[in-house]
């Protein structure tokens, strides 16, 4: 495997800092595409997903770059091994050097049941069983065959999580709400400071509320703060703790706590530990987006993400849409020094 070169080393690190200073501060693009009316067709990509058959244009022609820089760019990502790191990423070895785990989220969107295994074993159908089980759990929940403590189908759902066990199940169920069902409110606790879980439960019906506690570890200070607000708010109300199986699920790594904190084991979503944090919402952990927008809807999120992991495996970094996407946050954020980049749809 190859090691991790210091990006400033490279050659092509050395060389883009030059270019860089060439190109100078006063970039002007209005001019660029008046000198090269081929502009947006040089610096354009279109991604052909294979899952639904659609087509994504990436336009990046208006960006701070000429042929050389996109050279200069593509050496870099050459010399730091891209090429190889993800190869052995998508072959499950353990990149996450710190961590010695394999970095393996492209396995949890695997769809077309490709062989994928770590140190040996494949992973496959341990992640079509969490799946299966996500299937149908979602699809008793939405049609209301899940009943609460009293009898009553759930129309609240409490995600419990902070960081990736958060960010990516929010940002995905507010980019897919068309295909969501609005029956359906759904929260998503984070924050340690009780007026976040407050304002939750405000708006929530004991008999009716599913609360979901997405925890990697299960051992995440705020998140355990806040699902044990959430299990003595419940307790409050159904008194009995024989209840909490129809009102809480676990999704995590971490069995023992999940136990522990009073959840079944069949009321687990499980994954493992080449899951990062950050690639999190593909797993179980996306279980709110799920009963959201339905599995159907959900299996597609996972089929479309897999055609973009094919087109990232297969294509020639100057065409490789995740890569040029990539590079030019380097180009932005270690050369201009710029703090946010914008990509708008
Ligand atoms: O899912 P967990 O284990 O509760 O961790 C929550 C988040 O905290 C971190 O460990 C650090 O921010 C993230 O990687 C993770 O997404």
């Amino acid at each position: 495997m190859p090691g991790f070169a210091q990006a400033n080393d490279l050659q092509a690190w050395q060389q883009l800092q030059s270019h860089h200073s060439e190109l100078g501060k006063n970039i002007v693009l209005k001019e660029y595409f008046e000198e090269d009316p081929q502009r947006f067709e040089r610096f354009s990509r279109t991604f052909h997903n294979e899952a639904d058959k659609s087509e994504t244009l990436f336009d990046f022609s208006k960006n701070f770059i000429t042929d050389e820089t996109l050279k200069l760019l593509v050496q870099l990502a050459k010399e730091a091994k891209l090429e190889e790191l993800r190869d052995d990423m998508f072959a499950g070895k353990k990149i996450n050097f710190t961590e010695n785990r394999a970095v393996y989220h492209v396995a949890l969107r695997n769809v077309t049941n490709q062989p994928m295994e770590v140190d040996g074993k494949s992973v496959v159908e341990g992640v079509n069983e969490v799946l299966e089980h996500m299937k149908e759990f979602s699809e008793q929940v939405r049609s209301g065959k899940w009943k609460g403590y009293t009898g009553k189908k759930m129309n609240t759902i409490v995600n419990i999580g902070i960081g990736g066990s958060d960010l990516g199940p929010v940002m995905v169920s507010e980019a897919l709400k068309p295909y969501g069902d609005r029956n359906l409110k759904l929260h998503f606790v984070s924050n340690i400071d009780g007026t976040h879980m407050a304002e939750a439960l405000r708006d929530s019906d004991p008999e009716t509320t599913l609360f979901l506690v997405a925890s990697k570890t299960f051992t995440t200070a705020e998140t355990t703060t806040n699902a044990n607000t959430a299990k003595n708010w419940f307790l409050g109300h159904a008194k009995e703790a024989s209840h909490i199986a129809k009102h809480f699920v676990a999704l995590s790594t971490n069995e023992e706590e999940v136990t522990k904190f009073g959840i079944d084991k069949k009321n687990m979503f499980g994954f493992s530990d080449w899951v990062g944090g950050r690639y999190s919402v593909w797993s179980a952990i996306g279980l709110s987006v799920c009963l959201f927008i339905g599995f159907d809807n959900f299996h597609e999120f996972l089929a479309g993400a897999h055609s973009m992991d094919k087109h990232f495996k297969e294509t020639p970094l100057e065409e490789n849409i995740p890569v040029l996407g990539g590079l030019l946050s380097v180009w932005y954020s270690d050369f201009f020094g710029a703090q946010t980049h914008l990509v708008s749809p």
